[in-house]
C-alpha cells in the first residue's frame, strides 16, 4: 500500500486496451513513456505538482508487448522531479529494451551521469510547463545541457506553443540534438498553416538538429472523437498538424504512446486505439519505419544501427 493520495479527479490509466488493427512494424519503439513509482518502492517527489497512481514498469512492459512493440524510452515524469530511480530501475530491468530520459539538477555528479549512462539514459528533459514544474533559471540548464553534450546525450523540451517565442534563443543556443515533446503543443483549434505553427515548423526547418515527437493527440485534440469504444478516426483535428510535421522531418519524428499519460481531465484513451492513430499521421509504410524504427533507433540505440552505404 501506497501512503500517497492522488490529486483529485486523477484519471487511472486504461485497463484492458484493445488490440491495435495497425500493426507496428518489427523493431517498433514507444519512445515516449513513463513509469509512476510504484510510489511505496520509490515515493514521489516532495515538490511534485501532481500525485498519479501508480504505473510500474512490469505494466509499461506488458502494454509493449499487448501493442507489439519491442522497446520503450522511458523519460522522468515531473511527478518524481530530479530523482530517477524509478526510471532508472524500468531501464535496467528491460534486458537492454528501455533507454532513458534523466532530470538533473547542476549539482548532479559526473559519476551520477556516467550510472545513468551506463543503465541506458541518452537524455535530459528540460521542462518549462508551468502547470508541471518550478522555474530552473536558464543558465543553469545550459550548463547541464553542456555536460551531457559531452557523453552524447540530447536534451529533450517541454513547452507550451506560446511560449516558444521566449524561449527560441535559449532552444536554438543548445549544443545537442533537441527533441521536442508533443509537437511543442499546438493549439488545434488555430489553422494548421497559422502564424503559432509556422514559427513551430520554421524552428525545425531553420535547426536540423530539432526533431520532434509527434505524440499526445488525446492532450492535444478540442474536438475528439476520442479514442475509446472501438473509434478508428480519433483526434482527427490534430492529424494534419501531425502528419505535416511526419512528411516534411520524416527523420526527425519520433512517436510514444505518453501511458500511464499524466493529468489528463476529460478521459483516459485506449492504447490500442491511440496506436490505430499512427497511419492517419504516417500514411506510407515507409514514414511508419523512419517513425518508429529508424529514428529511434538512431538516436538511442545508435550502436545497433548498421551504417548504410
Ligand atoms: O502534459 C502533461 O501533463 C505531461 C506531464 C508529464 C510529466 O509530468 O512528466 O509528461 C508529459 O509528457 C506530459
Amino acid at each position: 500500500m501506497s501512503e500517497f493520495t492522488k490529486t483529485p479527479g486523477w484519471l487511472d490509466w486504461y485497463a484492458g486496451p484493445s488490440k491495435p488493427r495497425f500493426q507496428v512494424p518489427a523493431g517498433a519503439v514507444d519512445a515516449h513513456c513513463h513509469v509512476f513509482g510504484p510510489g511505496a518502492e520509490f515515493p514521489y517527489a516532495p515538490e511534485r505538482k501532481y500525485t498519479p497512481c501508480d504505473a510500474s514498469k512490469h505494466q509499461l512492459y506488458a502494454l509493449r508487448d499487448h501493442l507489439g512493440f519491442a522497446r520503450n524510452v522511458v523519460v522522468q515524469a515531473t511527478c518524481h522531479g530530479a530523482d530517477n530511480r524509478a526510471m532508472v530501475d524500468a531501464l535496467v530491468h528491460s534486458g537492454g529494451k528501455a533507454r532513458g530520459v534523466a532530470t538533473v539538477k547542476r549539482s548532479v555528479t559526473d559519476e551520477e551521469l556516467q550510472a545513468m549512462h551506463d543503465a541506458g539514459v541518452r537524455g535530459v528533459r528540460f521542462n518549462f510547463v508551468k502547470r508541471l514544474v518550478d522555474f530552473t533559471p536558464k543558465d543553469e540548464l545550459m550548463e547541464i545541457a553542456a555536460r551531457i553534450a559531452e557523453l552524447g546525450w540530447h536534451v529533450v523540451i517541454y513547452f507550451e506553443a506560446v511560449d516558444l517565442p521566449e524561449l527560441w534563443d535559449f532552444f536554438t543556443a543548445l549544443p545537442t540534438t533537441v527533441v521536442v515533446d508533443h509537437m511543442g503543443r499546438p493549439d488545434v483549434s488555430k489553422p494548421v498553416d497559422g502564424p503559432e505553427f509556422e514559427l513551430f515548423l520554421k524552428f525545425m526547418r531553420q535547426h536540423p538538429n530539432v526533431w520532434s515527437k509527434v505524440s499526445c493527440p488525446e492532450r492535444l485534440s478540442v474536438t475528439g472523437p476520442k479514442a475509446l469504444n472501438g473509434e478508428q478516426n480519433a483526434y482527427q483535428d490534430v492529424v494534419p498538424f501531425a502528419r505535416k510535421v511526419v512528411t516534411e522531418f520524416p527523420d526527425r519524428v519520433l512517436w510514444g504512446t505518453d501511458w500511464p499519460h499524466p493529468n489528463l481531465k476529460d478521459h483516459m484513451p485506449d492504447d490500442g486505439l491511440l496506436v490505430d492513430f499512427i497511419p492517419h499521421i504516417a500514411p506510407t509504410a515507409e514514414l511508419q519505419r523512419k517513425l518508429l524504427v529508424d529514428n529511434p533507433m538512431r538516436l538511442y540505440w545508435p550502436e545497433e544501427v548498421t551504417q548504410k552505404g
